[in-house]
């Protein structure tokens, strides 16, 4: 026998079941408003050959083509001095174009602001920040492997790199800069492109450039041609196959750190035999120079004459003149040369004939870095599949 609560209940809800006409116009009506989802550039071929893919369904051709001709975009990476220390990038924020260091090793957006005191803008093109886009409550802080750094505050705003379109990225708009930062007037911020677990805003992190236009690519990935002493480009949504010879040979990428993480199984010097090794590294753009184990390291400058390990200038040094050798480091069974020219980063001082050495020891670090000195004779595929790849081939 159910019982009186439920009875009441079921009596309420045949209430509501038979109510008249009448009854219903009597109740008080509402209305729920659909808000348009903020307009996103869509690559509608792009979608389907997305759906396509997911389902194992090789893409048709006409498919391909027409997503192809979607919202991909290339931009040009400008060397900031004589010695290719890091590469610069025009990008539209908010209306403002900045130019910005593309960083493979971090995942935030920051930029010099109107938000910092005047002294420290000299010099800068800086983000309007405009209170209407301001993110309430949200704020980021960063520090680099340099000991160099930002913090501030975040803004919703529209940004455009090589013709490709964040209409709401988070832009996180300086309130104040380390002093490296305050002394590079070249840098106006950067564009993290490493994976978004690792951004800084607080409480919610962030979604990288690439994380918010990814989907609207033709193919979820981005292309990295540095060059030595030359402008290069970072390319979006495609490859070209103009930028690079022979093949480009994958290898996996370990995303638990947020980095761009794989493992290189071996090195050689010069035209010298190669040695197994298990290095584990990053491909890093916003990192300079090429940070490997001490042995390794010790191993090609015994084949520097005059190089020496300094604690004058904090590492290995060698006479400007010198030839240097060619290094390869072997990454999924292929053998990537670094030009010997390119391991000369420059002199220690101005006008010294003593240079720094562009191979320098991780120790201290945890990992190995391969910045702009490795990457810089490359084309590098970061591709964000659902498992996440990155490839190399020589320019
Ligand atoms: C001038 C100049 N010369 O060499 C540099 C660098 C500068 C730029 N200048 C001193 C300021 C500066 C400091 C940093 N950057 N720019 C770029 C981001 N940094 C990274 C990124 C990363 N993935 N890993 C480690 N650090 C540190």
């Amino acid at each position: 026998m159910p019982s009186l609560a439920s009875l009441t209940a079921i009596i309420a809800l045949l209430g509501l079941v038979a109510a008249s006409p009448v009854d219903i116009q009597k109740r008080k009506t509402f209305t729920v408003s659909q808000v348009e989802r903020k307009q996103f550039i869509k690559n509608g071929a792009a979608q389907t050959a997305k759906t396509f893919r997911k389902f194992g369904v090789k893409v048709p051709a006409h498919i391909l083509a027409a997503a192809a001709a979607g919202p991909n975009g290339t931009v040009a990476a400008v060397p900031s001095d004589a010695y290719d220390s890091l590469y610069l990038s025009p990008v539209d924020v908010g209306g403002t174009t900045l130019h910005l260091d593309f960083d493979t090793g971090s995942a935030d957006l920051w930029c010099f602001s109107s938000l910092q005191a005047s002294a420290q803008l000299t010099g800068h093109d800086y983000y309007k920040a405009d209170a209407s886009k301001k993110v309430s409550g949200a704020s980021w802080k960063i520090s680099y492997g340099d000991g160099s750094g930002a913090s501030g505050t975040v803004y919703a705003d529209k940004v455009v790199v090589g013709g490709v379109t964040a209409t709401s990225q988070a832009v996180e708009a300086a309130t104040s800069v380390s002093t490296q930062f305050q002394q590079d007037r070249d840098t106006d911020g950067l564009l993290g492109l490493a994976f978004s677990s690792i951004n800084t805003v607080k409480p919610t992190a962030a979604k990288t450039f690439f994380d918010n236009v990814k989907a609207n690519l033709a193919s979820p990935v981005f292309a990295v041609t540095l060059k030595y002493h030359a402008a290069g480009t970072y390319d979006f949504g495609f490859l070209d196959s103009t930028k690079y010879t022979g093949d480009i040979t994958y290898t996996s990428v370990k995303t638990t750190n947020g980095f761009w993480e794989f493992t290189s199984t071996g090195y050689a010097v010069g035209s010298g035999s190669t040695t197994t090794a298990s290095i584990d590294a990053i491909a890093d753009t916003g990192t300079t120079l090429l940070y490997l184990p001490s042995a390794v390291v010790k191993a090609y400058y015994a084949k520097v004459t005059s190089a020496q390990n300094s604690n004058t200038y904090g590492g290995w040094v060698f006479p400007c003149s010198t030839t240097l050798p060619d290094f390869t480091l072997v990454i999924g069974g292929s053998k990537q040369v670094v030009p010997g020219k390119h391991i000369n980063y420059a002199p220690v001082q101005t006008g010294s004939t003593t240079c720094y050495g562009g191979i320098q020891d991780n120790t201290g670090i945890g990992f190995s870095i391969f910045g702009d000195i490795f990457l810089k004779s490359k084309y590098v595929v970061h591709e964000m599949s659902s498992t996440p790849r990155i490839g190399f081939a020589q320019q």
